[in-house]
């Protein structure tokens, strides 16, 4: 993409406002801006942001306020903060929501409606990204309502897309799915590797020498499965010699109380998580 073509994915009919630049907002914001969002349609409200992304703000030609600001119709009110504050921090927004505009949340369980309760019913999305967004290897599971025009989708999924790709979802409950797999999931390759690194150390290496060998070996795994045209049984089955080393670890790992039961008994749980946090 030209930089002006990239600009013109963009184009929205008013100002980029982000509410929230923390651990997700900030990565979102960052590839927005590597990507050709122009700094000047970026509205950055949060009253205490890090102090890089403030200065990443700054560079970008972005403003940055504490305060919702006024006589401002988003083109997109792109809502970044925690679920348990959006019904505090929303209603004051209100007046930013237009004919044009399109809400786009990323909050874990907030429902469309809960939010239409405090912004009016407007053209929205719901949105479920990942941390790898902060390093452009996200993915982001979506939903829109009936209101979101063909353009606005393409302008939330240009958006999106600067942290991987995007999978639009049928219905938004599908979105505390999504959550559970992919949104929460990065926790759990994090604890695998927490766990091999654990297990190594009890086999007798070196605590360090344990974490080195894990984090790189779920590193490596994950380049490999990005990069392989192979699905992940194939990458599983190329690793594994008829009656050898790794079909004995996958033997427990693969019985009937290994890992499945455990994982569908947490992502049923992160899921409920997401329902309970829906109002
Ligand atoms: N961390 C993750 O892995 C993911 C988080 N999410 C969702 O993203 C949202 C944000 O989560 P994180 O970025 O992890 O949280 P965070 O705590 O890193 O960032 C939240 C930001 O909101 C700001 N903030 C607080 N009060 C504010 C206000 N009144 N107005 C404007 N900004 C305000 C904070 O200063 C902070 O910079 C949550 O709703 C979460 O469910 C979604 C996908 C993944
Ligand atoms: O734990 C959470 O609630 C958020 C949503 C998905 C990842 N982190």
């Amino acid at each position: 993409m030209t930089g002006e073509q990239s600009a013109k994915a963009f184009a929205a009919s008013g100002p980029i406002v982000l509410i929230g630049a923390g651990n997700m907002g900030g990565a979102l914001l960052t590839g927005w801006l590597k990507n050709g969002v122009p700094g000047s349609s970026v509205i950055v409200v949060d009253p205490n942001p890090a102090e890089a992304m403030r200065k990443m703000i700054a560079d970008a030609g972005a403003s940055h306020v504490t305060e919702v600001p006024k006589g401002v119709t988003a083109g997109v009110l792109f809502i970044a903060v925690k679920p348990q504050l959006m019904d505090a921090v929303l209603p004051p927004f209100k007046p930013l929501v237009g004919e044009t505009t399109v809400v786009v949340s990323i909050a874990a369980g907030k429902t469309l409606s809960a939010l239409e309760t405090h912004l009016g019913k407007a053209a929205m999305v719901r949105a479920m990204p990942n941390t790898p967004a902060m390093v452009g290897r996200g993915v982001t599971g979506a939903f829109a309502n009936a209101r979101v025009s063909d353009g606005q989708r393409q302008l939330v999924q240009n958006l999106l897309k600067v942290s991987g790709p995007v999978e639009w979802v049928p219905g938004e409950a599908d979105i505390d799915s999504v959550t559970a797999v992919s949104g929460s999931g990065p926790a759990y390759v994090f604890y695998l590797v927490e766990c091999m690194a654990e297990a190594g150390r009890k086999l007798g290496l070196q605590a360090d020498l344990a974490m080195r060998l894990a984090r790189e070996t779920v590193a490596g795994a994950g380049e490999l499965l990005h990069q392989s045209p192979d699905d992940a049984s194939r990458l599983r089955q190329n690793v594994t010699s008829p009656g050898g080393t790794t079909a004995a670890a996958l033997g427990v790992l693969m019985a009937e109380d290994g890992m499945q039961p455990l994982f569908d008994e947490a992502l049923e749980a992160a899921r409920k998580r997401a329902q309970e946090l829906a109002g």
